[in-house]
């Protein structure tokens, strides 16, 4: 798969409820909220096998309902298609709890 670095504010305005990062790295957030923590892990569950075939793993952390990820690809020092893509895939996902 090609990957082709983008850059943080480029993918937010690619993207919907992302936004770019506060810290020293090129990187996206998006915090996602659910019913409960059974929902808030079974989304973290399709994320994680999405996140395996593609070789591409989100950095986030859960606190109950509260699901909070950071996006960037280490490898390029930057946002990339890779992280486009894996965010679009959970903005797809968090909506099938709504
Ligand atoms: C060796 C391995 O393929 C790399 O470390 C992969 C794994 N998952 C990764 N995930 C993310 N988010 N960025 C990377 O650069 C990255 N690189």
């Amino acid at each position: 798969m090609m990957t082709k670095t983008i850059g943080a504010d480029a993918a937010v305005l690619a993207l919907k409820g992302w936004t770019k990062g506060e810290g020293e790295r090129d990187e996206i957030t998006r915090t996602f909220r659910f019913d409960d923590f059974k929902q808030a892990f079974a989304f973290m569950s399709a994320v994680a096998l999405k996140a395996e075939q593609m070789d591409h793993h989100p950095e986030w952390s859960n606190v109950y309902n509260r699901v909070e990820v950071v996006l960037t690809t280490h490898d390029a020092d930057g946002v990339t298609t890779r992280d486009l893509e894996l965010a679009g895939f959970m903005d797809a996902m968090a909506a099938k709890f709504r």
